[in-house]
């Protein structure tokens, strides 16, 4: 088992308030949503069960997962004042600003005016941000203005609809609900945390979104999935990949997509989407990142006993999928609003501002000086 400081920087292992959401390496290395573990709901559940699981705390018979299926689908389309923000934003705009915009503009268009009213907002948005990013990303890439409907009845399908503008491949459907439930919900990540604390003020359900979106942008947290793409597609084959890592590793550079802030010896996520890798490899027909990924994994373990996290391996399924790596990040939004919108439900229910100390490290008192007398 490899050893991990807790503690000190960072808030390492100290415990920050309760949740009834999610475990987060409790036996080490296990995840589990409300007591469901994850690989059970990866391998068995859709992504909507899943999201229905952590808003309203079970998993959703028939007629209730019809229901929410229905008021999702009806909630895609975007106001056209939106729209016409979407069309303004630049075309070298990073795809998550577009998505923390995005959802800025909705909650001016569309104030949360009372609590009440949460579960209605929070549906709203995690059935318009495919939209959101879909809508940037063909109109300033491609000049088209695309409807934010489809016939697509799953979140996952309804965004490669709209990406691709044709109809989904079933296996990629598939795969986009594993790994929507893969990202779905951690406990207090660093994004999380942000919502969080913003709840804890009692503002509104989109400014805590916005400040978890914010805070998943970083390439140490959800941005990691991007950075792990970059790193790997430069790589000719597993040998060139080995030998780039040797030379990082021996600089002290980070490597994207591996180690974790509280899981000591692996990612229980990194086997589902690893799988899912391995399959749209050969779908896409051409293995090589594939191997390229699995070089770096043995290699990085050999070396550092540093693990995949969940991003790595996304990195080359969403490829074969063909999406373009600056929507990467995006999706983990689009998965993750699920579980930040828990947590400030949960935030809400029992709430007390959260508001820590900080240890004072800076001068003693110090004497007034007019601004002439100064140095
Ligand atoms: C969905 C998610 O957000 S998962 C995380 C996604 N982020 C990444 O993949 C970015 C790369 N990984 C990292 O930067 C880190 O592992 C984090 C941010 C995820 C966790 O950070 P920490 O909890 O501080 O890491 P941890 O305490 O395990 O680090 C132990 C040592 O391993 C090193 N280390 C950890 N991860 C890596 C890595 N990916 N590459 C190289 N070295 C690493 C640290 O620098 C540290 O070395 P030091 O003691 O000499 O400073
Ligand atoms: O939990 C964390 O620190 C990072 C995170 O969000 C995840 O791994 O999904």
């Amino acid at each position: 088992m490899v050893d991990k400081k807790i503690g000190g920087a960072g808030l390492r292992g100290q415990v920050a308030g309760e949740t009834a959401l999610c475990t987060v390496g409790q036996e080490g290395s296990g995840l589990t949503y409300r007591g469901y573990d994850i690989s059970d709901l990866a391998d068995h559940a859709e992504f909507e069960e899943v999201a229905y699981l952590l808003q309203y705390g079970k998993l959703p018979n028939r007629s209730e997962y019809d229901n929410y299926l229905s008021r999702l689908k009806s909630k895609r389309c975007l106001p056209v004042e939106l729209k016409e923000v979407l069309e303004k934003i630049p075309t070298n705009s990073h795809p998550m600003d577009v998505m923390r915009t995005g959802v800025s503009v909705l909650g001016n268009l569309e104030e949360e005016a009372s609590f009440s009213e949460q579960d209605d907002h929070i549906e709203r948005m995690v059935a318009a941000l495919p939209g959101i990013i879909c809508y940037w990303y063909q109109f300033c890439y491609h000049g088209r203005r695309i409807e934010t409907d489809s016939d697509e009845s799953s979140i996952g399908a309804h965004f490669l609809a709209m990406l691709t503008g044709k109809s989904v491949n079933p296996l990629f459907a598939k795969a986009m609900h594993a790994s929507l439930i893969l990202y779905a919900e951690h406990e207090f990540n660093a994004s999380t945390f942000a919502a969080r604390v913003c709840a804890s003020t009692l503002s509104d359900i989109h400014s805590c979104v916005t400040a978890a979106i914010g805070t998943l942008r970083g390439p140490l947290h959800g941005g990691a999935n991007e950075a792990a793409m970059a790193m790997i597609e430069k790589f000719r084959d597993p040998d060139d990949a080995e030998q780039s890592l040797m030379g990082m590793l021996a600089r002290k550079e980070k490597i994207m997509g591996f180690g974790h802030a509280v899981y000591r010896e692996s990612d229980p996520r990194n086997a589902v989407i690893k799988k899912w890798s391995d399959k749209l490899a050969d779908e896409y027909g051409d293995r090589s990142l594939f191997e390229i990924s699995q070089r770096c994994e043995e290699v990085m373990w050999r070396e550092k006993k540093l693990f995949c996290n969940a991003d790595f391996f996304h990195a080359s399924a969403y490829h074969f999928m063909g999406i373009p790596t600056p929507l990467f990040t995006p999706i983990f939004v689009m998965s993750r609003v699920t579980g930040w919108t828990a947590h400030v439900k949960e935030q809400r229910a029992n709430n007390r501002i959260i508001r820590p100390s900080a240890e004072y490290t800076g001068p003693n008192l110090q004497t007034y000086q007019p601004i002439e007398e100064r140095d």
